[in-house]
């Protein structure tokens, strides 16, 4: 199985547990690889053969941006969810950073790997 990857996606939503955190807007980052077989793009080298990432990103930050989650947990099962039964994707990993939420640390956020790699 191969992986198609996706770094530091920033999008800005409503996030947190806290009141003051329901008032704002704070930037998430998004890191996603997904499993997926490149071999017909490969020889096709046609956009229609392959997971095309650029939708990926177009549908997160629509999705990411218009939600209004408490916690991290939450948003990322979420856009495991998305790409796996939008995309067809039968394997993701979601790391979501939330920078300089606590003092002293460059980010905080949550890993989860969801389905099985063929
Ligand atoms: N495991 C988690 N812990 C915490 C979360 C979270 O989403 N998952 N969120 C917060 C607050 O919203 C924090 O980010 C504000 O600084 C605290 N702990």
């Amino acid at each position: 199985m191969d992986i198609i990857y996706l770094n530091a996606l920033k999008i800005e939503t409503v996030i947190g547990v806290y009141d003051w955190e329901r008032q704002i807007k704070q930037t998430v980052v998004l890191d996603l690889a997904m499993a997926t077989d490149i071999r017909q793009a490969a020889t096709t080298d046609r956009i229609e053969d392959t997971l095309n990432y650029k939708a990926v990103a177009k549908r997160l930050v629509e999705f990411v941006s218009h939600s209004d989650f408490q916690l991290i947990e939450t948003l990322a099962e979420s856009i495991a969810e998305i790409v796996m039964t939008e995309f067809s994707v039968p394997w993701i990993r979601v790391q979501l950073n939330k920078p300089g939420a606590v003092r002293g640390a460059r980010d905080v956020g949550v890993i989860i790997e969801r389905g099985k790699q063929s």
